[in-house]
């Protein structure tokens, strides 16, 4: 049997303002990376502060490494790094220096880890360099060292991509993906960038209002989303209504990438085809994309506008 990291059974957070978790049940196994998926304010940071001591539960109880207590549940937590929104830097000193004062925080003597976790983030170089200095992409990175000092089983990130560009969002992900396949640590992790979630993440649990409404594995994913047929064409917006009517359907959407989208599973071909002549659709291109994260997560909120 594989080992529960984490464990919350009906979990809830009652606010005097509203309820930002809603008996939350879930389950986080050892060596897991779980995505967690939702809208703002669905309750996810909610989540995070409450595995990392930061917010009481009102309700429900939750276990950390199979531990319920309230002294275990703090001695568990030495086992877990965490980055939630955004990390704690004093600007004027460098890395090395932030890093040796969370190290006296966390009781760690260890003067060498330091070194270890700059270079586990690819911040050796830049270790000396003040963080005022530093890049959004090089601060998440240094957070995500700060959450590596105590050599944690288990890392708890808040949106650690948010607001990184491409190059960056990458950098995080190996970091992670090494972490995870390398050294087996178990990885919770939420993000807005489903698609990039979906690169990283074998599990993905999704909260709304915060309840956990589904949890699917990568390969439920594949065989349960809907593969789309996709339509590049030069006023989408026009054509999406023209075959909206002419087809009698409600579902066919555009994408970000501006192309027009329907489910491949429901389309009769023949019809599709000759609707977009009949119409006088220009097509410029035509491809199908594969099912992924965010159909998915649009598809179980009932949300249209992808
Ligand atoms: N300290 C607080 N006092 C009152 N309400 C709060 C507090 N913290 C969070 N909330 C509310 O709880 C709900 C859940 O918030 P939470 O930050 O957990 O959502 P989230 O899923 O992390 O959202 P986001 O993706 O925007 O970070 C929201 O309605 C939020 O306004």
């Amino acid at each position: 049997m594989t080992a529960l990291v984490f464990e919350a059974q009906g979990l809830s957070k009652q606010y005097p303002s509203g309820c930002a978790l809603d008996k939350l049940s879930m389950r986080i196994e050892a060596g897991d990376v779980y995505g967690f998926v939702g809208e703002n304010g669905a309750g996810k940071t909610t989540l995070m502060k409450m595995i990392g001591g930061l917010v009481h539960p009102t309700g429900g109880k939750m276990a950390l490494f199979g531990e319920q207590g309230k002294t275990e549940l703090i001695a568990a937590r030495r086992r877990i790094g965490f980055l939630i929104e955004r990390p704690s830097l004093y600007p004027q000193m460098s890395a090395q220096e932030n890093l040796g004062f969370y190290s006296r925080i966390f009781g760690i003597r260890d003067k060498s880890r330091t070194a270890e976790v700059l270079q586990i983030v690819g911040l050796s170089e830049a270790g000396p360099k003040r963080t005022g200095e530093y890049s959004l992409g090089m601060r998440q990175r240094l957070g995500i060292a700060i959450a590596l000092l105590n050599r944690p089983d288990f890392l708890v990130l808040d949106e650690p991509v948010n607001g990184l560009d491409p190059a960056g969002i990458v950098e995080i992900r190996r970091i992670l993906e090494q972490l995870a396949h390398e050294q087996g640590v178990t990885i919770l992790i939420s993000s807005h960038i489903l698609s990039e979630l979906q690169l990283l993440a074998g599990k993905y649990g999704f909260i709304h209002q915060g309840r956990l409404v589904k949890e699917i594995d990568a390969a439920e994913l594949l065989q349960s989303a809907r593969t789309m047929i996709c339509i590049t064409t030069s006023d989408p917006a026009t054509a999406a209504d023209m075959l909206k009517r002419e087809l009698e359907r409600e579902d066919i959407t555009i994408n970000r990438k501006g192309q027009i989208e329907i489910p491949r599973d429901t389309v009769n071909l023949e019809q599709l085809m000759s609707a977009l002549v009949q119409l006088g659709i220009p097509v410029d291109g035509f491809n199908l994309a594969a099912p992924n994260l965010e159909h998915y997560y649009m598809d179980l909120i009932g949300g249209g506008g992808r």
